[in-house]
């Protein structure tokens, strides 16, 4: 079992997301906390970034998929961020936090929150 996490917090990403008319002219702003299990051992003994997963990759990534899929649901955006990362990261497991900022009134935040585990490692 890895315990190792690589993590990113709070990025934010302006985008066409929502379910209603109105939401489809306008940009809001989707906050991602994403946290990746990985063994990071290997990258802190030769101190390569090669071995571990760079988050800024990731987070580049994220911002790509996120502005370029117009959804509907905040769901719809977790679950493509969760596959893209299993499949383009050396990850076992991926939790993926996502915040639509300003959504609902007289509310700190609403969102979702997934986990995806890879199969293959
Ligand atoms: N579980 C969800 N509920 C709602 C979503 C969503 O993406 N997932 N979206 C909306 C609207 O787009 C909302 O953000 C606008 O007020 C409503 N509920």
């Amino acid at each position: 079992m890895v315990h190792d996490i690589v993590f990113i917090e709070a990025l934010k990403v302006d985008t066409v997301i929502g379910v209603y008319d109105w939401e489809k002219t306008i940009q809001q702003t989707l906050q991602f906390d994403i946290e990746m299990r990985t063994d990071i051992k290997a990258a802190a003994q030769i101190d390569d970034l090669s071995k571990t997963v760079d988050y800024s990759e990731v987070a580049a990534d994220v911002v790509e998929l996120a502005k370029q899929n117009q959804a509907e649901l905040i769901e719809t955006v977790a679950e493509k961020v969760a596959q893209l990362i299993l499949a383009d990261y050396h990850v076992s497991s991926v939790k993926v936090s996502l915040r639509k900022l300003g959504a609902v009134a007289n509310t700190a935040s609403v969102g979702v929150i997934i986990e995806r585990a890879n199969t293959l490692n």
